[in-house]
């Protein structure tokens, strides 16, 4: 029988109804949620996702600041950017849009926008904060995937769940998020060696290697959850996944596509993470919780 499919379209339609309620709360008391999107330089890719969000922003009543930087803007003017947005109070959220160009320094941007705007979750603070398993922001990729698991009905705890792909921004966090829960947790990256004597043993495979066609059924155990991350742009202009998805959609039991499944999610997860923010921050104000939203102390960068 062939795979049922984890709609990330439709889920993501669905939690964007609730996001829609949750703004107008935080507007009838006083609170206008804004998202700021830094893109630096002209990646076409790059533009997709940042109008992804800057649209869903506008679908969700979540006010979007886009601030476009030349290919050649120095670090020192990203840097500027931060700053500025991050004394911004009517600023919850501020995203660096990666891949960045080669002579800015990833690490030091992503440590300059303050932890609690940090909604890529990608501030090494944040980052900590998700080893130790209390995560402010969870990174958007691994949020979604969480809640495209949730949707199967299966509990994760003690399942073999296999992760293909060790980047910072998805497999490593999203292995993170795995063990929390309680989930046996192998990630495989590039130099590992046969990789389909790994991935078989999958209960839950999930795919982040940017690698189209990695996956065939033989790396597949019958009646695996399957969850392709990857977004491959092919010469004839498709957008695929590094499931082989037709054949392998025989062998598993659910499986997301490509386009619809993790990468709508994603952007849904952003605004989550945003609205978390202004909700959080608008708490803050008078209540207790304000010593513990004020507690981080961060390096500077
Ligand atoms: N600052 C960040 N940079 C990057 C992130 C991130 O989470 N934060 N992730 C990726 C790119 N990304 C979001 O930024 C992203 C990728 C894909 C999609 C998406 O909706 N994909 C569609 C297909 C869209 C298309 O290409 O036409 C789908 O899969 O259905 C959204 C966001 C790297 N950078
Ligand atoms: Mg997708």
């Amino acid at each position: 029988m062939a795979a049922r499919i984890i709609d990330g379209k439709a889920l993501s339609k669905q939690l964007r109804v609730g996001f829609r309620e949750r703004v107008a709360r935080l507007v009838e008391q006083g609170v206008q949620p804004g998202l700021a999107v830094i893109l630096v330089g002209d990646s076409a890719a790059s533009k997709v996702y940042v109008g992804n969000k800057i649209k869903a922003c506008e679908e969700c009543g979540v006010r979007s600041l886009h601030i476009a930087l030349p290919a050649d803007a120095s670090e020192a003017e990203v840097l500027a950017t931060i700053e500025r947005l991050n004394a911004d109070a009517t600023i919850h959220g501020i995203l660096v849009q990666l891949p960045l160009p080669a002579h800015i320094q990833v690490a030091r941007v992503l440590e300059a926008i303050s932890v609690h705007k940090d909604v890529d979750g990608f501030h090494l603070y944040n980052v900590g904060a998700l080893v130790t398993g209390n995560s402010i922001f969870p990174p958007c990729t691994p949020y979604g995937v969480q809640l495209l698991l949730d949707t199967t009905g299966i509990d994760v705890a003690g399942q073999n769940v296999v992760v293909v792909g060790a980047s910072n921004i998805v497999g490593k966090p999203m292995g993170l998020m795995l063990l929390q829960r309680e989930a046996t947790v192998t990630i495989c990256h590039a130099r590992t060696r046969d990789l389909g004597q790994h991935t078989i043993l999958a209960d839950i495979l999930i795919v982040a290697a940017g690698k189209p066609g990695l996956i065939v059924p033989e790396m597949v155990k019958r009646g695996a959850i399957v969850i392709d991350v990857g977004i491959n742009r092919l010469d004839d202009g498709r957008i695929v996944g590094d499931v082989c998805f037709d054949a392998v959609k025989e062998k598993a039991s659910w499986i997301t596509p490509v386009p619809g499944g993790v990468g709508p999610m994603t952007v849904t997860m952003l605004i989550e993470n945003t609205l978390r923010s202004a909700e959080r921050a608008f708490k803050a104000v008078d209540s207790d919780e304000f010593q513990d939203w004020e507690a981080p102390t961060v390096r500077s960068p």
